[in-house]
């Protein structure tokens, strides 16, 4: 398994809007994206850019309002009704081996890979099988869009 980028933090929020808002008042960020619907996650979600360094992407907040409250984002909420840190993503070069080293160390893939917020193949790994994190995996864009 070879580690790659920390490419985003997942942060749950109730409210999208004040979370945005949040971000550029209390934080001082400038650079946040539209935020849009993944229907396949039901979530509301956009990225805060941080800065990188000399030219690379810095890594991001991806903020997350579910869209239903039978969701996992929204049961999460439940039990967290503030919000805050709910997944890491790691990039890997290959999705197809990071899924069966997962597997093979007997750690609860959730589902089969699908196309995550970047446009790439994405899972979870069970947090309880990680050390309590809810850990996502996702592909390394091709074009180094990130
Ligand atoms: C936009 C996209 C992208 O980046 O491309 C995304 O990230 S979409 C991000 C949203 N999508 C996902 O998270 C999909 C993967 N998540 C899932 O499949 C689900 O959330 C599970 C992780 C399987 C949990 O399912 P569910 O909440 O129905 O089960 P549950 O409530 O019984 O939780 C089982 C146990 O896991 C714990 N648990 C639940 N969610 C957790 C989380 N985010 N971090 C750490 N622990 C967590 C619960 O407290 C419980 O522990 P106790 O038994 O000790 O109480
Ligand atoms: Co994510």
């Amino acid at each position: 398994m070879k580690l790659g980028r920390l490419n985003h933090i997942g942060v749950a929020t109730p409210d999208l809007d004040a979370s945005i808002a949040f971000y550029r008042n209390v934080m001082g960020a400038t650079d946040v994206t539209e935020p849009f619907v993944l229907e396949s996650q039901q979530v509301r979600v956009c990225f805060v850019n941080t800065p990188g360094e000399n030219g690379t992407a810095g890594t991001q907040i991806e903020l997350l309002q579910p869209t239903s409250s039978d969701s996992a984002v929204g049961k999460w909420l439940e039990k967290n009704p503030l919000g805050g840190q709910h997944h890491i993503c790691y990039e890997v070069p290959d999705i197809h081996a990071a899924k069966a080293w997962f597997e093979g160390l007997g750690k609860r893939v959730l589902g089969e890979p699908r196309i995550g917020a970047h446009g790439t193949l994405i899972f979870f790994v069970h947090p309880k099988d990680m050390g309590g994190q809810l850990t996502e995996i996702m592909e390394t864009p091709k074009d180094g869009h990130h």
